[in-house]
């Protein structure tokens, strides 16, 4: 296939085609794994529980994935956030190219990032959100970009309060107090951390079990807040269990422990593997919200957490460094920044190594 070929097909409008074309067909979805229909589905909690930290902690250690009721969040900010969504992604193609992300950028509109790692074509477009989309916002709606800059603005700050409060319940869940955590307790009032909010468009597929929304991945993140729209396609990876669906529920919102969290809290709260499946009929929208720490703090496994019988597993790091280490190793991130293993050795159930990819 020549260059231009691929360069083309990367800015195809998936919404138009009636066919599966070969460069999006995925050899196996299933990847061999069952499919479940599992008897014991993704942990709901109630923010207004008084167990509240210890089922956070349950659901952090077991699944790396939980939803969350009762967060706070006005229904108007999530609504206001998936029409603007929705009203972004329904842009001619052309329009959207105008604000397409520059190849050695991150903001704006193109492929997924994880493409790279992948010989086929993942069925999704997506737009990520850096700091102010103000940029971005003024290519794609020149004499009208306000309000969509002025529904994010509002959404990020939700987000960050929310996270705020899930951060200390995910701390306090491990023993780790604010005094313990310096930078997590100034992030709740700087503008240092940078979270991203990476907004996703998975269109109807004519073909959706030969087809991947968004392929096999952990996210880089402390913490991910999801939002998405009434429609079925996120999955996690469980032990012995396969992908299981995480089906929206009304109103509440998903949160999925990053890569960060897993080398905070020393492997005790694994990053959570997922992807996202795609469907014949309903376009399906999803924003998520990437929170991490500021970029000069230096990530380690928290001291308190660590001992002799248990030593540090994985090297200091600071967000910036784990992302330009995520390009470049993706799954095997982790895995790359671990420590050497005792005399024993030790197995690292979330290693990922596994992950078919293409
Ligand atoms: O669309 C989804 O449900 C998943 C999105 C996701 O995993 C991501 O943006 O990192
Ligand atoms: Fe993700």
């Amino acid at each position: 296939m020549s260059l231009k070929i691929q360069k083309a097909e990367k800015h195809m409008d998936l919404s138009s085609m009636k066919q599966l074309p070969d460069s999006y067909t995925w050899a196996s979805v299933d990847d061999g794994y069952l499919l479940s229909c599992s008897s014991e589905p993704v942990p709901v909690i109630n923010l207004e529980d008084p167990n509240v930290m210890k089922h956070v902690g349950h659901a952090c250690k077991t699944w790396g994935v939980f939803h969350v009721t009762n967060h706070g969040i006005p229904k108007a900010v999530l609504d206001d956030m998936e029409a603007s969504v929705r009203k972004l992604f329904y842009l001619p193609i052309q329009q959207k190219l105008k604000a397409a992300r520059a190849p050695d950028g991150v903001s704006g509109y193109g492929a997924v990032r994880i493409s790279s790692f992948f010989h086929k074509h993942m069925w999704s477009e997506g737009f990520t959100i850096i700091g102010s989309p103000y940029e971005h916002a003024k290519k794609l709606w020149p004499q009208d970009y306000k309000n969509f800059c002025e529904v994010v603005d509002k959404y990020n700050k939700e987000m960050k309060k929310l996270t705020n409060r899930l951060m200390w319940l995910v701390l306090g869940s491990l023993g780790i107090t604010e005094g313990d955590v310096k930078w997590a307790r100034q992030t709740q009032d700087i503008k240092e951390a940078c979270p991203a909010l990476q907004l996703n468009s998975y269109p109807a597929c004519p073909d959706p079990d030969r087809a991947m929304g968004l392929a096999a991945h952990t996210d880089s993140s402390i913490l991910t807040i999801l939002h998405q729209n009434n429609t079925s396609g996120l999955q996690v990876q469980r032990e012995g269990m396969g992908w299981v669906t995480v089906p929206p529920i009304k109103g509440a919102l998903v949160v999925h422990v990053g890569d960060l969290l897993h080398i905070l809290s020393n492997g005790l709260y694994s990053s959570v593997l997922h992807r996202a499946i795609v469907n014949r009929t309903q376009h399906r929208l999803s924003i998520a919200y990437l929170y991490g720490p500021p970029s000069n703090v230096r990530i380690s496994p928290l001291s308190k957490l660590t001992s002799i019988v248990h030593p540090p597993l994985y090297q200091p790091v600071t967000w910036s460094e784990y992302l330009a280490m995520k390009a470049k190793y993706f799954n095997k991130t982790l895995s790359v920044l671990r420590l050497s293993a005792p005399v024993n050795g030790f197995i690292d159930l979330k290693d990922h190594k596994s992950v078919i990819v293409g």
